[in-house]
């Protein structure tokens, strides 16, 4: 590779990601040739398959080069959010009330099934309450609230861009016709958030696994990353592989809902976050997630038709809605929650519900 491309595939403020590591193979998918080429909207297909995350070059696309711009500005937001301290976001934890939304403090919720606690702080800021469309709004931190208009514009562009990935998937399901973008439409109440992440860095001695390993239970994950330290499990060797950020590049990557959906043809890969390596290790990491889930009320059964392998004879799907099947995955793992065994099973993947082959998920 020339030096001219290696200085676009880094970010110029940070320490460099390592060359010298192995690296998970993502497919890198383009915005603005997926509108055009029915190769790149099979090869998303295929990645959502095989590995379940895929790069999207968002650059030179409208939408994509808004979402960028706009990503780069909840970037800062994030730092302002997180400067406000512990001591003022724990005003917005709201897992007492059995929700997911907002903060959640560093060390508040565990990494494995014995218990060691996490390395990072969130804050989860809900679709609806951003795009003024909660029957009951969570209030929300200063920052968040400064910055509301933003908050609003990327949650509907974010929106927007997973919906089109949803079309991909739907031509290539071949199920009926703007199917999985009905059960995702904006305007249902759903799961959706933005989270921010915040990591320290972490102590030389002392490196544990910041964000344990687990599959995202939503249907679409829209993810920013700078610094490295997220790694998939990769499912031909059973192995751990960072995945490297890349400027102009969003990861994309599916989750359990998507699974269940279509039966198991889709993939929810377990991933997880470590310490960044090399140089990286020294800086606080920050991260950007978009989670797009299906409308709250929508019922979790297999889809029909297309190329979605059928119920067996006398199979039926459990009778559950989007918002119950998610929110008993998302609150599992909440330190002072109980830590059962099956729950953690649960929380790292839905693939032995649908009876396949579940890989490693608590290292
Ligand atoms: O921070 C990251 O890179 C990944 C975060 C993640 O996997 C999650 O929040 O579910
Ligand atoms: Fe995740």
């Amino acid at each position: 590779m020339s030096s001219a491309n290696e200085s676009l595939e880094t970010f110029p403020t940070l320490p460099p990601f390592p060359t010298d590591i192995p690296t998970a193979p993502l497919l890198r998918l383009s915005l603005s040739e997926l509108g055009k080429s029915e190769a790149q909207s099979a090869s998303l297909f295929t990645a959502s398959k095989d590995l379940g995350f895929f790069y999207l070059d968002l650059r030179g696309d409208q939408l994509g080069d808004t979402l960028l711009e706009e990503s780069g500005r909840l970037f800062e937001v994030s730092k302002s959010l997180f400067d406000e301290g512990p001591e003022e976001l724990e005003r917005f934890d709201y897992s007492e009330q059995g929700s997911y939304y907002g903060y959640k403090g560093l060390g508040k919720k565990v990494v494995d099934a014995k218990g060691t606690k996490d390395r990072n702080e969130f804050y989860n800021a809900g679709k609806d309450d951003f795009l003024d469309q909660s029957p009951a709004p969570f209030a929300h931190p200063a920052t968040l609230m400064k910055n509301k208009p933003l908050l609003t514009s990327y949650t509907a562009h974010a929106h927007e861009l997973l919906t089109r990935i949803l079309g991909h998937l739907n031509t290539h399901l071949a199920v009926p016709a703007s199917t999985l973008p009905r059960l995702h439409d904006s305007s249902l109440t759903s799961g959706d958030h933005i989270r921010f992440i915040r990591a320290p860095p972490q102590p030389p001695s002392d490196l544990a696994t910041a964000l344990g390993a687990h599959t995202d239970f939503g249907s679409l994950t829209l993810l920013f990353n700078r610094v490295g330290g997220l790694q998939v499990l990769l499912p031909t060797t059973n192995t751990w592989a960072y995945v490297r950020p890349l400027p102009g590049h969003a990861i994309v990557n599916l989750g359990d809902a998507l699974v269940k959906l279509s039966g198991g043809l889709l993939r929810s890969n377990i991933h997880r976050v470590v310490a960044p390596p090399g140089e990286q290790s020294t800086s606080t990491r920050y991260s950007l997630v978009y989670f797009m889930r299906p409308g709250d009320d929508v019922p979790m059964k297999r889809l029909e038709g297309g190329v979605v392998p059928p119920l067996a004879e006398g199979e039926i799907d459990e009778d559950v809605t989007s918002k119950e099947w998610i929110s008993d995955k998302a609150m599992a793992g909440r330190v002072g929650v109980a830590m059962e065994e099956e729950k953690y099973k649960k929380r790292i993947t839905n693939r032995a519900e649908l009876g396949l082959e579940v890989g490693e998920g608590s290292a």
